[in-house]
């Protein structure tokens, strides 16, 4: 039986650790948390998932080491911006022959790197042993067994078959995939497009607006996308039209939901308050545009969305320095 960690126990961390038990590997979960890892072992996440009834074969332990003990697969889903950090200590403890599979969906700030690199520099792993989980994934929706596709990527194709064999259900279709920039992409930049779309939802725009933003917010990404070497068709797929089209409809989604408490007039540390989960747009939009500028890569989109941030412009502002762009073909 394959044998599955998963650190940690937020979220998107406990509904894929149903997944995989769901598809019949043994699961240990680590949660920071003794109150949460008890209440795991009791059957619920009430903290990030209430109401859900997780399978017996999802166990939690506060212990790091002995989650990821004999693991087959280490799969990792914690705020990206704490990745550095909590690999520090995981690392270590990582097996010569566990693959390490990233559910994360952000670009760490000061460096530009996504996940997948942060990992496989600091955890000292051949790329093809690290992969990429990434598509339309609310959380909420797989924990409530509802069916959804997502993409596994990973440059070596026999890892990402055997990652496949070990997350297929009933409710939750993986695809394979090579692209790992592309995907990591892919799911980086929606959360800032859907952070946008979820501003022009609190200001009370219509949905020609929203649809503006996710067509021009998917050809930014897509620009930035093909600069850093990813194939432009991966943008077209779950990993990129799927997901950003399932994060900008959702209220699920809590980088919408952050995006529209700004456009109803809170501020940054009111939205995130009010959020409660983690909102990796926040924090990637910042990182997303430097790396656009590194590249030099134009992404209005994600330009507005630091301004608006950082307080330098007001939504309405921001609106009308969109709209007022010099004309161009699309
Ligand atoms: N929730 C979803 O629907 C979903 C779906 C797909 C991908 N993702 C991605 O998965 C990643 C994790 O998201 P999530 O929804 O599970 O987040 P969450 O806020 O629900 O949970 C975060 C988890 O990380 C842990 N953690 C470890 N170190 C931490 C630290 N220093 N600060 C804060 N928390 C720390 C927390 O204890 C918690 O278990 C994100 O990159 C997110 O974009 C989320
Ligand atoms: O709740 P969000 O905004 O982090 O989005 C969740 C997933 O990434 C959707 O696929």
């Amino acid at each position: 039986m394959t044998r599955a960690a998963v650190l940690s126990a937020g979220s998107w961390g406990t509904a894929f650790a149903q997944v995989l038990a769901d598809a019949g590997c043994d699961v240990l979960l680590y949660a920071r948390r003794p109150e949460i890892a008890d209440a795991i072992n009791a059957g619920e996440n009430p903290a990030y998932l209430p109401g859900i009834a997780l399978p017996g074969r999802v166990k939690a332990t506060t212990e790091p080491d002995v989650a990821l003990a004999g693991a087959d697969i280490a799969v990792l889903s914690v705020p990206s911006q704490t990745l550095r950090a909590n690999l520090a200590a995981w690392a270590p403890l990582i097996g010569p022959g566990t693959v390490v599979v990233s559910l994360m969906k952000g670009i760490e700030l000061g460096t530009g790197l996504r996940m997948s690199e942060v990992i496989a520099q600091n955890a000292a792993l051949d790329p093809a042993r690290v992969a990429v989980l990434s598509g339309p994934n609310l959380a909420r929706e797989i924990a409530s067994r509802q069916p959804a596709a997502s993409v596994i990527a990973c440059t070596d194709e026999a890892v990402g078959r055997r990652l496949q064999a070990a997350c297929h259900t009933s409710y939750f279709r993986p695809y394979t995939h090579t692209d790992v920039i592309g995907c990591e992409l892919g799911g980086a930049v929606k959360n800032v497009t859907a952070l946008a779309v979820g501003l022009a939802a609190g200001l009370g725009l219509g949905d020609n607006a929203k649809a503006t933003l996710m067509t021009r917010g998917l050809a930014e990404t897509t620009r930035l996308g093909t600069a850093l070497g990813a194939d432009p068709a991966t943008f077209a797929g779950l990993a990129g039209l799927g997901d950003l089209t399932a994060t900008c409809l959702s209220p699920l989604s809590r980088n919408r939901t952050f995006g529209e408490h700004l456009g109803r007039g809170l501020t940054v540390a009111e939205a995130t308050r009010a959020t409660g989960q983690t909102a990796e747009g926040a924090k990637s939009a910042y990182s997303v545009l430097d790396l656009a500028r590194r590249h030099q890569v134009e992404m209005p989109i994600t330009e507005i969305v630091v301004a608006i941030l950082d307080g330098q412009v007001t939504i309405d502002q921001a609106v009308d320095l969109l709209m007022t762009r010099s004309p161009r073909a699309e």
